[in-house]
Order: C-alpha cells, then sequence, then structure tokens
C-alpha cells in the first residue's frame, strides 16, 4: 500500500478521489487537507464514506505532512500547487496536479488566461501532460503530472483520431455542455438551484481559458499544425456529465471513419467507441471512468461530427488523476476505477 495525500479534500475533485480511492487496493489516503474544516472528520462531513474513512480527518495543508506521502494530488484552485509542488517533489513525492497550474507549455499563455503570475514556472518543462491516451509512456517516467481539464478531455479524445491522421482542414468547433459541479464546491450566483436548474446557456463565449489547453493537445498530436478552434462552453442542469458535440471539415470520403475510431482506441480500456448509429448520453459514464464516443458524417458532407460524453469529476478530474496514479506505479490501469455508470 502508498500512502496518498489529497489537497483540497472538501471540494468535488477531492471527494470524488476520496470515493475512489476508498475501493483502490493499492493506495490508502493517509493526508486530507482543507483550511476550512481543519479537525473535522471525513466520516462525519461525507456519511457515504464513513464505513471507508473512519478515522481520516481533516488538517490544514502543510508540506512536512504531505511530503511523507508517496503521491499527493492537488484538488485545489489554480496556483495552489504552484506553492508547494517543489518541496513535494524534492521529498519524492509524486505531485498529480488537477488544476491547471502546469497544463500549458507557454508561460505567458498561462498567466493571460489565468490571470496570475506563474508561480512555478522552472517546473513547467518537466511536468507530463496526463492524457493517458497520449501520454502513457511519459507518465510512467513522470514525477510532476499536469491531469487535463475536464473540457480538453472530452474535446481532445473526440478529435484525436482525425487530427493524428491529419483528416482535418479548416475550422473546427467544439459545442460542449457541462453539469454544474464542474464548477466547484464553492458558492457561485450560477450555481444555485434556482438559477441552473430548467435552463440552458452558454458562457465564456469570447474566450475560455480551456481553449488554449485544446488547441496546444491538437498541435502537439498533428506534430505542430495550429488548428483554428471555437469552443463554446453551456452549462446545463445536471451535476456531473460532459457532452461534447465537435464539428471538422473532413474533405477525403475514402476513410472509413468508424474503423478509424475503433482502430485507434482499440487497446484503450477507458475509450469506448460505440457502434454505428448510436450516441452516446452522459448518464452511461456517470460515476466511471470512461470516454464514450461516436462518429458521423452526415449527408456525406464534408463536416464530420463527433459525439464525446465523460462524467467530469471522473475522467474529467478524478478518475484519470487515479488513471495516472496506477501508471506511474505500474499497477493494472483501472485499479480502483472498475466502477459502473449509474445509468438510469
Ligand atoms: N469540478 C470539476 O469538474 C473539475 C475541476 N477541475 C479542477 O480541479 C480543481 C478542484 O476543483 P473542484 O474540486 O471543483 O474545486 P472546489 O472549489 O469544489 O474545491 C476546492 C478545494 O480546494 C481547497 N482550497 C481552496 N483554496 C485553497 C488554498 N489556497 N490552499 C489549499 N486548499 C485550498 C478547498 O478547501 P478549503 O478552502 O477548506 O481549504 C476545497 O477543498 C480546480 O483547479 C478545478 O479547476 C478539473 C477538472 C474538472
Ligand atoms: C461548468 C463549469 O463552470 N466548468 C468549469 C470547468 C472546470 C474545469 O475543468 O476546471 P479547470 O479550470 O481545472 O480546467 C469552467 O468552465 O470553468
Amino acid at each position: 500500500m502508498i500512502k496518498v495525500g489529497i489537497v483540497g479534500g472538501t471540494g468535488y475533485t477531492g471527494v470524488e478521489l476520496l470515493r475512489l480511492l476508498a475501493l483502490h487496493p493499492q493506495a490508502e489516503v493517509s493526508v486530507i487537507t482543507s483550511r476550512s474544516e481543519d479537525g473535522v472528520k471525513v466520516a462525519d462531513m461525507y456519511p457515504n464514506l464513513r464505513d471507508y474513512y473512519p478515522e481520516l480527518t481533516f488538517s490544514n495543508p502543510s508540506a512536512k505532512e504531505l511530503g511523507q506521502c508517496d503521491a499527493v494530488f492537488f484538488a485545489t484552485p489554480h496556483g495552489v500547487a504552484h506553492g508547494l509542488a517543489a518541496e513535494l517533489l524534492a521529498e519524492g513525492t509524486k505531485v498529480l496536479d488537477l488544476s491547471a497550474d502546469f497544463r500549458l507549455e507557454n508561460i505567458a499563455e498561462w498567466e493571460q488566461w489565468y490571470g496570475q503570475t506563474h508561480g512555478a514556472p522552472e517546473l513547467v518543462t518537466e511536468a507530463v501532460y496526463g492524457l493517458p491516451e497520449v501520454n502513457r509512456e511519459a507518465i510512467k517516467q513522470a514525477r510532476l503530472i499536469a491531469v487535463p481539464g475536464c473540457y480538453p478531455t472530452a474535446v481532445q479524445l473526440g478529435w484525436l483520431p482525425l487530427v493524428e491522421a491529419g483528416l482535418v482542414s479548416g475550422p473546427m468547433i467544439a459545442s460542449c455542455a457541462s453539469g454544474v459541479s464542474g464548477a466547484g464546491r464553492g458558492t457561485k450566483l450560477g450555481s444555485l438551484f434556482c438559477e441552473a436548474t430548467e435552463n440552458m446557456m452558454a458562457y465564456a463565449v469570447t474566450g475560455h481559458r480551456h481553449l488554449p489547453e485544446i488547441k496546444q493537445g491538437l498541435r502537439r498530436a498533428s506534430g505542430g499544425q495550429n488548428f483554428d478552434v471555437t469552443f463554446t462552453p453551456h452549462l446545463v442542469p445536471m451535476i456531473r456529465g460532459i457532452h461534447a458535440s465537435l464539428y471538422a471539415t473532413v474533405q477525403d470520403r475514402t476513410v472509413d471513419l468508424q474503423q478509424l475510431f475503433e482502430q485507434y482506441y482499440q487497446h484503450e480500456q477507458f475509450v469506448d467507441v460505440l457502434p454505428a448509429g448510436i450516441n452516446p448520453q452522459t448518464r452511461s459514464v456517470r460515476g466511471a471512468n470512461y470516454c464514450r464516443l461516436a462518429v458521423y458524417r452526415p449527408q456525406d458532407g464534408d463536416t464530420v461530427v463527433v459525439l464525446s460524453v465523460i462524467d467530469n469529476l471522473v475522467k474529467g478530474a478524478s478518475g484519470q488523476a487515479i488513471q495516472n496514479l496506477n501508471i506511474l506505479f505500474g499497477w493494472p490501469e483501472n485499479s480502483g476505477l472498475e466502477s459502473v455508470a449509474l445509468m438510469p
């Protein structure tokens, strides 16, 4: 058993890490932090976890305590991991950051989109982007993993087969919808029940911070091509789930898209290319570490439509972080990730 720590254990991704790690055969949570709930037992705050963590108690984040862990997850707002990562790495602790602190290779771009000065630029080049489907070999050797964002996971997994095959020409459009847990547990007007329920709205239409992450991923997958991507996120009245409708121009009509996608993901246990004609639905991944995909060429036109769904808290955050942990420590990639989606 290795010892893991979670910084930000009261947030939605933090408690999702607790839920998934409760059944992990090789890892046990030994430190969990919260500044606001310091001294409170996890079992008292989250009754669903009572049997799994009877004594575990939230504590204030301390590098000394976290440095005793083999691996530490940061489930914190942007900027927090910057402050602690170097100290933990010096102790030999692996760092898996669910925030965006180490996702973008261009520091000026990070500062522009996240509105703050980068707190650990010296660590950016060593950080490995934790999308296992493209970076598995690098993840095995990593000390610091930048776990991808939720929208970038759904979008990249949907477009990678087309982009890597060099099939895309012209602008690309990602129209995505997210459940409200994507906004975190903090109090925000837009997350209130009366604001979010019976409603659907776009936001950040002029630019969302996940756009540079998506473009960076596509650029790397294509070997350096810059794609013209429009990304429009929407908030929908679900707790969990992301649905991405992805539009790209593919002029080559000879390619069998279904076969291309099935072959690309044939060895990926967490990416499921659905049989032709079956559309992915968010509830088919709810609580599970899957991305489910469908690909279409409607009316035999030039536009290829890919539909991609994930649970933002699982494959979009905590499940993907645990998948990275499993790869890092050489365990079966599905350790602790065997939960079946809750449907209906
Ligand atoms: N929600 C989602 O679907 C996804 C979220 N992410 C990213 O994961 C990270 C966590 O998200 P989420 O769980 O939704 O966030 P929440 O707002 O729900 O939780 C944030 C957690 O961080 C702790 N925290 C806040 N500020 C600090 C600080 N300065 N130092 C230490 N701890 C702090 C909070 O506890 P306390 O204040 O008590 O210390 C709380 O436990 C974010 O960076 C988010 O962007 C990524 C993918 C998907
Ligand atoms: C519904 C909602 O508000 N979603 C969040 C995405 C959260 C996420 O993925 O976090 P990162 O910033 O760590 O990538 C948003 O649009 O900001």
